[in-house]
């Protein structure tokens, strides 16, 4: 068995949408990135990278290629899922915390698990999302930015 985890965090900027699990969510600002800027995959991405002792996501999609401006994450995630089983494991399970006080989470969290799952190749039951404000506190509190956390547990195939 292997465990990892991981953190991410984007800079609000001009739009009216965030990408987050691979889900376009409604939102009065947009995230400043190179790619699409969707924490909650850049979070389960280094989770995964992490377990495997592969580094990070900045290593495998470098922020100075060309090639991933405005990249979908989720072709990030299926990267480091494939990676994991070329190494012999599957997704024990993974765990996520979206961490800001807007957009809310919980609307959009079921399409979110589907969408991991579906790019994970696992069953749904395996992928949680879950999300918190910080009452208000710090940047994700005042509106700057938005976070997320990510575990995993990696198994023998
Ligand atoms: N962006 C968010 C933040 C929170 N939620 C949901 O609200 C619950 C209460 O949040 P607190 O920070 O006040 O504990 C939280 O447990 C989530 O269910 C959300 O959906 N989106
Ligand atoms: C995802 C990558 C891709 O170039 O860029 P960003 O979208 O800026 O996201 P970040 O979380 O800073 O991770 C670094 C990069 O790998």
């Amino acid at each position: 068995m292997r465990i990892g985890q991981g953190f991410d965090v984007h800079t609000f900027g001009d739009g009216d949408f965030v990408m987050l699990g691979g889900v376009r969510v409604p939102h009065n600002r947009g995230v400043v990135a190179h790619s699409d800027g969707d924490v909650v995959i850049h979070a389960l991405c280094d989770a995964i990278f992490g377990a495997l002792a592969l580094g990070d996501i900045g290593r495998h999609f470098p922020p100075t290629q060309e090639r991933w401006r405005d990249a979908e994450s989720r072709l990030f995630l299926h990267h480091a899922a494939q990676l994991m089983r070329e190494r012999g494991y599957a997704l024990g399970n993974a765990d996520v915390t979206v961490i800001c006080e807007a957009p809310k989470v919980g609307p959009h969290a079921q399409a979110m698990r589907e969408c991991l799952a579906e790019v994970l190749g696992c069953d749904i039951d395996r992928v949680s999302v879950k999300a918190t404000t910080t009452e208000h506190l710090g940047f994700t509190g005042r509106g700057e930015g938005i976070a997320a956390q990510a575990c995993v547990l990696l198994v023998l195939a």
